[in-house]
Order: structure tokens, then C-alpha cells, then sequence
């Protein structure tokens, strides 16, 4: 079988982008995925989009994590924007559908801001908060960002706080009123990756509730770049989550199997 592929990154976050709107990938086969995602054996990405067809909404984004599992992603869901609009499905506006409900998002340039679920709970213990933002989130200040051991201690959280379904777990420097410095691992790539849509939106909603910013927009530094976090707060809630930062395509090619 031979199809054709996109790559796209966002914040060095980085996607295999394939037009399903078909019904042309073999999605139950978990192997076709996890070699599509392998750096080695196949394109490499941290996981793979794939865009279909929905009936309530622009489109359907299907996303999987390198190892086939799923969940949302957010930088995933800033590139399916960004897709969208050059198949010609959308233009600078759209609401599409994902594993955790519907989406609007804007483009403009190649700068995509996506509307997030709201998020009503954070759970707070002395050490880290955990809530979801579409993906469950562990969030943890520790000191010297930039010497941390993310993949080892990233990984002993993940399985030994988390159990078999996980967390991501992201960790987080403090570096003004609202900027945060954030190094995530990410479960279902079983690494850390150069950035996380979902996670940095979880930091900067912790790091609201927990006191340490009282602004309701935060900007977050990941390896793979910076983004933008902006949200309200009703009554412990938070609404209007909004994550904003690039999506680009960097390749397009074909693979066959
Ligand atoms: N990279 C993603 C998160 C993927 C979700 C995932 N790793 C999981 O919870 O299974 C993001 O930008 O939000």
C-alpha cells in the first residue's frame, strides 16, 4: 500500500499528517503506526494525525501517540488546523471534533490558536497538581530546569505515581510573574518530547491556581519553542482556555508498506 504523507511540527513537537478523509489508513493495525513514527524505521514523529471527515464539524482529528494509544494532543490539533486549511476544508476559522469533543481554532499565518476544553477540577498535593486539559497532566516545580533528568524522573512518576493508564508529567521553572520555563514526558511516546500542547496548557492553569501567577495569560519557554496560554475563571472553572503558538509543515512525501 503506498500513501501520502505530511510532516508537520509544532513547538518541535512533531506529527506524521496523513488525509483520511477516505477511510484509507489501516488504523487497527497498531504496527503500521509505531513504524511510521519510528526515527529509525520509518518517518519519525512523536505521534500521527489523521484528518477525517465529521459530520457536526469541519473535521475529524484522529490522534495517536507514536507507541498507536490515544488521547488529545494538543500541538497535534494546532498542526490538523493548519492541514486543514491546505486541503482548502477550511479558512481562518474552524470547529472540529477530537477524542475529547469539539474545537474551535483561528489561523492566521502559520500561528493557530485552539480553543481547549474547560478544565473544572485541579487536584493540588504539596509537591505537584494534576488535572486534564484532554490529556491527564502531572505538573511539578523543581529547580535547574535546563540540568533536570526529565526522561528518568519523568518515567518513574508516570508508573510508579500513575499506574498502568499513566500521566504526562511535566516539569516546570518558574522564570517571571508569567513566564514558565516547561520540560515534559510524555506517556504514549515513553520520552520526553520538545514540547506539549495539552501539558503546557495544564501548567499554566496550575500555576494560576496554585498561586504562583495571577495573570490569565502565561507564556510558556519549551524546548521547542514558546507559547501562549490565556483563559478565564468562574467559580473554580476554568473557560475560555485558549493555546496559541506556530504550526508548520515541514515535508511532504509518500510511504508504502
Ligand atoms: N503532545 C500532545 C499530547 C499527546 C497526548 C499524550 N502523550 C497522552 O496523554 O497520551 C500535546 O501536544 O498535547
Amino acid at each position: 500500500m503506498q500513501l501520502d504523507f505530511y510532516k508537520y511540527q509544532g513547538t518541535g513537537n512533531d506529527f506524521v499528517v496523513i488525509d483520511n478523509r477516505q477511510e484509507v489508513f489501516p488504523k487497527n493495525n497498531t504496527k503500521i503506526i509505531t513504524q511510521l513514527c519510528d526515527r529509525r524505521f520509518g518517518v519519525g514523529a512523536d505521534g500521527l494525525i489523521l484528518l477525517e471527515n465529521d459530520n457536526a464539524s469541519d473535521f475529524y482529528m484522529d490522534y495517536y501517540n507514536s507507541d498507536g494509544s490515544q488521547s488529545m494532543c494538543g500541538n497535534g490539533g494546532r498542526c490538523a488546523v493548519a492541514f486543514a486549511r491546505i486541503l482548502g476544508i477550511i479558512d481562518e476559522q474552524t470547529t472540529f471534533k477530537a477524542i475529547d469533543g469539539l474545537h474551535t481554532a483561528t489561523i492566521k499565518g502559520d500561528i493557530v490558536t485552539l480553543k481547549m476544553h474547560d478544565v473544572e477540577e485541579v487536584r493540588q498535593k504539596d509537591a505537584y497538581s494534576f488535572l486534564d486539559t484532554g490529556s491527564p497532566h502531572h505538573v511539578q516545580l523543581v529547580n535547574e530546569l535546563e540540568k533536570f533528568n526529565v526522561t528518568k524522573e519523568g518515567a518513574k512518576l508516570r508508573y510508579g505515581l500513575y499506574g498502568k493508564a499513566g500521566s504526562n508529567i511535566n516539569f516546570v521553572e518558574q522564570a517571571d510573574s508569567n513566564t514558565f520555563g516547561v520540560r515534559t514526558y510524555e506517556r504514549g511516546v515513553e520520552d520526553e518530547t520538545l514540547s506539549c500542547g495539552t501539558g503546557v496548557t495544564a501548567v499554566a492553569i496550575a500555576m494560576h491556581k496554585t498561586g504562583k501567577t495571577a495573570s490569565n495569560e502565561v507564556n510558556i519557554k519549551t524546548p521547542g519553542g514558546d507559547l501562549t496560554i490565556s483563559f478565564d475563571q468562574q467559580n473554580g472553572s476554568y473557560t475560555d482556555v485558549y493555546l496559541q503558538g506556530p504550526a508548520q509543515m515541514v515535508f511532504n512525501g509518500k510511504v508504502s508498506w
